[in-house]
């Protein structure tokens, strides 16, 4: 199909890992099956890690990951997966942020993992006229495992193209102003209605944030020191020390070491510790999903409680906050800088065109 570019468009386009496609076993096996064969995510010689992953993993984890997921399944016609249905959202008001700003720019969201595929997405946004494209991956914090992984596919769809868009990458902002404005204004957001910890007291608030090997620190993956910048950062922000609001990695999969401290058992001494109040925020993760609703909210929630802790508070990650949406917008608009515009006749017919779709939208 011939394809016009006389529309000369930009998109945006936000990635994040993705999620099955429902809370079943037949649908999160073949999720995990394509996430963990991939040589980025885990750093196992091929043939080995084959047998381990079809013939242990798949077979066990497909099913108890299935429970897990449907244990936070969103209800709904709007509703499904919590990681597709922020993510989904927060295109969509991004999309909103752009055209309340007078900026032409098309934007939509892909999964790494799942659906909806990069690939398709990619096609839907060549269809529309995209001849620049700006990777925002929603990693905020740069890690192989994650965003060299996202951009790996995104060069290997486009490899396959005749007519190539213009291509930027996101690789990281981690201490962009803008994102530790928007999780310090969701942290004392949730404290306004929810009341402050007495830190003087000895309440904690702990900063989670997924996990990874250890040996991708060794090896030169800069995960690890930006999700410790993020955390001095945020907890400058709001005024503590770092014995009032600590770093912890979470998610651990497999026996190999992964980042420490472990949040779990931190959260667990801390339990033991009689802590008055613990609050729990995860910046890493811009949307709510089965590593926060689930392990966080509830699994950790329980270990906490259990090992004779107090009251135990789980903020929500940053999701469809105005902060975030805005802070989004920026970051985005920092890449978009100096990229030739459209002609203006152009560029109001197609802002007028997406109004209107906008607006069909909502009714
Ligand atoms: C080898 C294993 C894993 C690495 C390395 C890893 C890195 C990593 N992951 C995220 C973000 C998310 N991970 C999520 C789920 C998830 N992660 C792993 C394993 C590794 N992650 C598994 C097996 C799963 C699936 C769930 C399960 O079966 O327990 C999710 C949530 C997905 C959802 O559907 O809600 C996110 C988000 C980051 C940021 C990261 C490295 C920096
Ligand atoms: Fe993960
Ligand atoms: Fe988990």
């Amino acid at each position: 199909m011939a394809i016009s570019r006389q529309a000369q468009r930009t998109a945006v386009l936000l990635i994040n890992l993705g999620t099955p496609d429902a809370p079943t076993a037949a649908a999160v096996k073949p999720y995990l099956k394509q996430f963990l064969s991939d040589p980025r995510v885990v750093e196992i010689p091929k043939v080995i890690w084959w047998c381990i992953l079809n013939l242990i993993i798949l077979p066990i984890r497909s099913g108890a990951s299935a429970k897990k997921y449907a244990s936070v399944w969103m209800p709904g016609p709007d509703g499904g997966a919590p990681l597709l249905v922020h993510s989904k959202n927060t295109a969509k008001a991004l999309e909103q942020k752009f055209i309340a700003q007078g900026k032409d720019v098309l934007v939509d969201i892909a999964m790494r993992y799942g659906n909806p595929s990069m690939e398709s997405v990619l096609k839907k946004l060549e269809a529309k006229g995209m001849e620049r494209l700006l990777i925002l991956p929603l990693y905020p914090q740069y890690s192989a495992t994650t965003t060299a992984s996202t951009f790996d596919e995104v060069f290997r769809i486009v490899s396959g193209w005749r007519n190539q868009p213009e291509l930027r990458l996101i690789k990281h902002y981690h201490d962009h102003p803008s994102y530790i404005n928007a999780l310090k204004e969701q942290v004392e957001w949730y404290w306004q209605s929810h009341g402050r910890p007495d830190f003087a007291a000895g309440d904690k608030l702990l900063f989670s944030f997924h996990g990874v090997p250890k040996r991708t620190l060794d090896k030169g993956d800069p995960y690890h020191c930006e999700c410790h910048k993020t955390g001095r950062l945020l907890r400058e922000a709001l005024g503590l020390n770092a014995e009032q609001a600590m770093v912890t990695f979470q998610s651990r999969f497999g026996k190999a070491e992964w980042l420490k401290p472990y949040t779990a058992p931190t959260v667990e001494s801390l339990g033991h510790q009689k802590t008055r109040r613990l609050d729990i925020f995860c910046p890493g993760f811009p949307a709510d999903c089965l590593e926060t609703l689930e392990e966080i909210a509830m699994e950790v929630r329980d270990e906490f409680l259990t090992a004779g802790g107090g009251e135990y508070h789980y903020i929500a990650c940053l999701n469809n906050s105005p902060a975030w949406i805005s802070g989004l917008a920026e970051i985005a608009n920092d890449h978009l800088g100096g990229w030739p515009q459209v002609p203006e006749s152009e560029q109001a017919l197609a802002l007028s065109m997406q109004r209107a779709a906008a607006l069909a939208d909502k009714k």
